[in-house]
């Protein structure tokens, strides 16, 4: 299985994160499955990587030209696949793994396990997303997903598409189990982005008709000025 990990660019202050890169790592490698992640050999990313470079497997490293320049990109890599931008470095992770997973990091990986949990959460068949919860990190996010469920925004189903362990083995236990999702079955980037557009197209054109029935009743004359003509 191909494994996408997001995780930071720093290594934190916990010790127990660069522990839990360490061990997912070699789990990785040990266990016959590779790793997709971002390229980079700094901070948890390049724990991560070289852990599972050392324990003799597979890492695929997706990283955007400019990072390569500046000269952070890991050595010896199975294989670095270089990208112009950011979205594409997102869009390649997506079509080559089969499970995500977020270790703990900081915005750049939020941005990245989010587009998986929207992805989940439309039904794209993207792959399972998990996220490793070492020493309560990700409890703050858990709870603004209960606070999204209880307004309405999301449904109880989706919260029980994302996975989040407390420990490496619990991790790992949960990816033994998951599925590999066939490709054909997966969404490639242009479908997502249409599908992207398509959505926000449909929702700005309800937006527009509402707010068309809304005000149509209440003032009949002023309904279909424009801006430039407000209401006296
Ligand atoms: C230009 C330069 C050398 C910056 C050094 N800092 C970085 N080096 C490598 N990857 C990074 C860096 N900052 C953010 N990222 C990217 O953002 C993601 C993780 O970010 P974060 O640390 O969770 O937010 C990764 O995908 C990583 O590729």
């Amino acid at each position: 299985m191909n494994i996408a990990v997001y995780c930071g660019s720093n290594p934190g202050r916990n010790d127990h994160f660069a522990q839990a890169a360490r061990d997912l790592g070699i789990w990785i490698a040990v266990h016959g499955h590779a790793l997709v992640y971002g390229g980079s050999s700094v901070g948890l990313m390049g724990v991560l990587s070289s852990n599972v470079l050392a324990a003799g497997g597979n890492a695929y490293g997706v990283e955007p030209r400019f990072f390569i320049d500046a000269g952070v990109a890991q050595h010896d890599l199975t294989e670095l696949v270089v990208v112009d931008t950011m979205s594409e470095r997102k869009a390649k992770m997506i079509e080559l793994a089969d499970a995500f997973v977020a270790l703990p990091g900081g915005v750049g990986t939020l941005e990245e396990i989010s587009e998986i949990m929207s992805c989940v959460r439309l039904g794209l068949d993207v792959g399972e997303c998990f996220f490793l919860n070492i020493d309560g990190f990700y409890n703050p996010l858990i709870e603004l997903l209960h606070g999204m469920e209880q307004q309405g925004f999301i449904e109880r189903g989706d919260l029980e598409r994302f996975h989040f362990l407390e420990s490496v083995e619990q991790l790992t236990r949960c990816l033994d189990r998951a599925e590999r999702t066939p490709l054909a079955a997966r969404a490639t980037a242009a479908e997502l982005a249409e599908l992207r557009a398509e959505v926000s197209r449909e929702s700005q054109a309800e937006l527009e008709a509402e707010r068309a029935a809304f005000y149509a009743p209440l003032q009949p004359d002023w309904a279909g000025a424009s801006e430039a003509e407000p209401h006296q």
